[in-house]
């Protein structure tokens, strides 16, 4: 007993003492760097040229993805909308493996089934319910935006609440509008401002956090887009840049290219072929807009419910 103790004990420790390593080494990732880390760097010279030429190429690509959809929101609404779609598409990649206990696999056919039966369910509250399942979706998506980034308590918080509420904050009417065709039916006021509210919330804090660390691309480039992109385009754009990219960068280095893109290529290639149908179902009028979202919610709510409590 008392040694079973022990071991359990020894086991905590361990596994609390692996958990500060990776939460250090991811902070220290995607944290933006400070000058003292910079120098440490230049010290050891050779070693670090390597990294540094990636971190240069992890610092552009926000940037890169946000002049893209520069170029998409000038040459118009539709292309605005799916150039947002595509984002949320190559995305979506980062959740489409199965990792767990230090691998990553692709899902098997009964936790791929079992998924989609969960996403149907949520997709179907969405259509009886629609008002409170946005919400709900909108809920649960902060908080898993917030949580995964790994930094602070400002930083995740005010990423999370910008990519939520800062396109209502910021473009009223616009956002209102597609939160009304998703709907079938305007939301009423209070509900608009109270997303607005998070929104002004994430303004703030965004503030907050950039007067603290300035050199934070997916901040910036996620501020920037909520501000002068289209709604769908400017999420799209910040869950690229904030949320998707970076774990997917994440993944790479824990389980190597080969192994994350074997584990996620069979799921995302089922998820392209899914919107393009659905895409092609709505647009030939079979099926309407408000059916098109709640799948879209509903296959993203499992994925977020099944994170694991300790990432
Ligand atoms: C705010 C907002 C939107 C919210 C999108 C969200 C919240 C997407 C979440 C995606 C997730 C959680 C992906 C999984 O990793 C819409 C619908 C584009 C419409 C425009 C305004």
């Amino acid at each position: 007993m008392v040694s079973s103790c022990r071991d359990t004990s020894c086991v905590a420790v361990r596994w609390k003492a692996t958990r500060l390593r990776q939460r250090r080494s991811r902070s220290a990732r995607w944290a933006p760097r400070s000058p003292r880390s910079a120098a440490t760097d230049m010290a050891a010279a050779p070693a670090a040229n390597e990294g540094r030429s990636a971190h240069g190429v992890r610092a552009a690509l926000p940037f890169v993805v946000l002049a893209v959809a520069g170029v998409a929101q000038l040459s118009g609404t539709s292309i605005a909308v799916v150039l947002g779609l595509i984002f949320f598409l190559i995305g979506t990649a980062h959740g489409a493996g199965d990792e767990q206990d230090g691998t990553i696999r692709p899902f098997g056919i009964w936790q791929a089934a079992a998924y989609i039966v969960a996403g149907l369910a949520v997709a179907a509250v969405f259509v009886m319910l629609p008002l409170a399942g946005l919400t709900l979706f909108l809920g649960l998506s902060l908080w898993h935006f917030a949580r995964s980034l790994h930094g602070d308590w400002l930083r995740g918080w005010a990423y999370a609440a910008l990519v939520i509420g800062g396109s209502m904050a910021l473009r009223f009417e616009e956002t209102a509008a597609v939160f009304a065709a998703i709907l079938g039916f305007a939301p009423p006021d209070i509900w608009l401002y109270g997303v607005a509210t998070i929104g002004l919330a994430g303004l703030a804090l965004a503030a907050a956090q950039l007067l603290r660390q300035p050199r934070d691309p997916a901040l910036i480039v996620s501020a920037l887009a909520v501000a002068f992109l289209h709604p769908v385009l400017a999420v799209g754009t910040a869950f690229l840049v904030g949320h998707a990219l970076p774990l997917q960068a994440e993944q790479a280095e824990r389980h190597g290219c080969d192994a994350v893109l074997r584990a996620q290529w069979i799921t995302s290639a089922l998820a392209l072929a899914g919107t393009v149908a659905l895409a092609l179902a709505w647009n030939a009028g079979f099926v309407p807009l408000t059916v098109v979202a709640a799948l879209a919610f509903g296959m993203t709510v499992p994925h977020m419910l099944a994170e694991r409590l300790e990432r």
